[in-house]
């Protein structure tokens, strides 16, 4: 299956003036790599403010004028520079924003999915397009003409999901597609995506709900202090969790609610906070003395990827 997204080593970080003239680098996103095949979901599971969203704004160049991007995001084999972001997005490649917020408050909504196109036959095609993705999902003629305010959150939820489909996409980036929706909306979101993954579309789901990312995902990427720790097959997430290779990982596994709420004690360490060593050091039951002055590197092990000196040759 080809690679549809392959983010290689990206950082992203903020410069924060403190006193006077005095600044220091904002981490948020640290060394951060991960790749999506053609019909494969992975999911990205962080913690609320981890960098989630500036991931996926990062693949669309969006990003705020105050970040700084470094590292390598590539489409289908080839280095997007922003100018191809550009060109990419909203067609190739589509997101589906974390808030609705990002419809125009002002535009109907059939209007602005469809987008501006100059071209008449153009314009009347995207339209019937438009309309059989939108009724797909229960959208029905009435809400071509309504605005964004006259939306019930379920609806927007669909709306943004049928108007990223309307391109063909063959990459989607989900940011945090199910927070506040009831159980029914939930699973027909996730529904959304298993229907995107059988047409071959390669789906990036950014989420904090470790239920939804097991529903759906093939492979799910754990975030931790703005490092990922550990890519991980879905149905590593099961039984004792034996599979399951970084302590963090295992943690997390055993904290839900089927597992008995096992919960690590401490936090994370905020951005810019460690300074040197494992980011889970402070935490870590199984940390040795190397792990308080190095950084692990994210390696391959196999089908899957750990950042964790435990798992280094002779360690
Ligand atoms: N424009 C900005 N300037 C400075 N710092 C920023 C800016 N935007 C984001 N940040 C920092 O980046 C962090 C991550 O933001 P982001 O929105 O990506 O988190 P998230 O994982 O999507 O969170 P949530 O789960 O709440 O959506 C924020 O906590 C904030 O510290
Ligand atoms: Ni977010």
């Amino acid at each position: 299956m080809e690679k549809v997204l392959d983010v290689e080593n990206v950082s992203i970080s903020f410069i924060q003036y403190t006193q006077g003239l005095n600044q220091r680098e904002l981490k948020v996103i640290t060394d951060l790599t991960l790749d999506v095949s053609e019909g494969e979901i992975l999911a990205v599971l962080g913690s609320s403010g981890s960098g989630k969203s500036l991931l996926a704004h990062a693949i669309f160049g969006i990003l705020p004028e105050n970040a700084n991007l470094n590292g390598k995001i590539s489409y289908k084999g080839k280095e997007l520079s922003q100018e191809d972001k550009e060109e990419l997005r909203g067609k190739e490649i589509a997101l589906i924003p974390q808030s609705v917020n990002f419809l125009d408050p002002l535009m109907k909504i059939s209007d602005q999915a469809i987008g501006h196109i100059d071209s008449k036959e153009e314009k009347a095609e995207k339209k019937i397009k438009q309309r059989e993705i939108f009724e797909h999902y229960n959208l029905g003629p009435d809400v071509d003409e309504m605005y964004p305010f006259q939306l019930s959150g379920g609806m927007a939820r669909r709306v943004l999901v049928s108007t990223a489909l309307l391109s063909d996409p063959k990459l989607v980036v989900a940011d945090e597609p199910t927070p506040g929706l009831d159980e029914k909306t939930v699973e027909e979101t996730l529904n959304h995506f298993r229907h995107m993954k059988e047409d071959g579309v390669g789906v990036l789901l950014i989420t904090h709900d470790i239920h939804a990312a097991l529903e759906v995902a093939d492979r799910i990427g754990i975030f931790y202090s703005g490092y990922v720790i550990e890519i991980a097959k879905a149905e590593d997430f099961s039984g004792d969790g034996e599979n399951l290779l970084h302590p963090y990982t295992k943690s997390l596994y055993k904290a839900l609610p089927a597992n008995g709420f096992e919960l690590v004690k401490g936090h994370q360490p905020l951005h810019g906070e460690i300074q040197e060593g494992c980011p889970y050091y402070s935490r870590c039951e199984m940390r040795f003395e190397r792990c308080k002055n190095e950084r692990p590197q994210l390696r391959d092990m196999g089908d899957k990827k750990i950042r964790c000196f435990k798992y280094e040759e002779g360690e």
